[in-house]
């Protein structure tokens, strides 16, 4: 068995650890307190001193998380369609403190959607979001797309157009929807639009389903 099949016959075998949402609520909590602190370690102006005290810190609350450890990303089955969620996924892991995260919901209609806002801790050129982490959240809501049509896969092709900066600091739309599916491949579209209404990118993407 390749890799590639072996990853998704994991995603959807649950073969690691599942949380309940009483579980993950603390540990949540405490990576939103690492975000906060991702952007803090950007942006402060602090003294020496005190930078090489919190490294101190951070170092020791790290070997303390260290004590006991999971050997995988932990997985939770949530919402009303109880679809599996890795936790640590770097787009929406709630567990994972370089994901924004984003909460990609599927409608009725079968497309994927999400609604969020990213920082600057994101930024590409000067005020707008970088291209590779537009590329990352369409990836996965494409690839979101695919799964929520029953054809999940693997990205054999990502293509992306960008038609003009996507501003970090404002509200943005994400949605993807499948348009095709043949045998074990299958294609969506997805955009990413602007407060202002206009999309910024568009994104279309082809999965395969690993033949073995
Ligand atoms: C972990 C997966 C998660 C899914 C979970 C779903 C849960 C839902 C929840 C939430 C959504 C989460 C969303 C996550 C989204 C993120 C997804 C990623 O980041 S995936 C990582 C990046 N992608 C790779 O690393 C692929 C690496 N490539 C491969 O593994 C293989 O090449 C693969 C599977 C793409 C194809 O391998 P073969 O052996 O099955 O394919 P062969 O039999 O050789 O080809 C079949 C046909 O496809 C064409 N083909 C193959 N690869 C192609 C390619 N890259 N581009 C175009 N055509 C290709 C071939 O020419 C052939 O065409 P002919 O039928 O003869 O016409």
């Amino acid at each position: 068995m390749s890799g590639a099949r072996a990853a998704m016959e994991g995603v959807f075998a649950g073969d690691r650890r599942e949380l309940s949402e009483l579980e993950i609520a603390p540990q949540a909590a405490l990576a939103d307190e690492v975000r906060a602190l991702i952007e803090a370690v950007i942006h402060t102006e602090v003294p020496e001193t005190e930078l090489r005290e919190a490294a101190a810190a951070v170092a020791a609350l790290t070997e303390r998380l260290n004590t006991a450890r999971r050997n995988r990303p932990p997985a939770a089955r949530l919402g009303v369609n109880g679809m599996v969620k890795a936790l640590g996924s770097p787009v929406t892991g709630v567990l994972n403190a370089i994901a924004p995260p984003i909460d990609v919901v599927t409608l009725e209609d079968g497309s994927v959607h999400a609604e969020f806002t990213l920082t600057d801790v994101y930024e590409g050129p000067p005020t707008f979001v970088h291209g590779g982490v537009s590329a990352l959240i369409l990836d996965h809501v494409l690839g979101a797309a695919a799964a929520a049509n029953g054809t999940p896969g693997m990205t054999a092709t990502l293509d992306l157009r960008y038609r003009r900066p996507t501003p970090h600091g404002v509200p943005l739309v994400v949605t993807a929807r499948t348009v095709r599916n043949e045998g074990r491949k299958t294609w969506a579209d997805a955009t990413i639009t602007g407060p202002d209404g206009r999309v910024t990118i568009e994104a279309t993407a082809m999965f395969i389903f690993p033949a073995t």
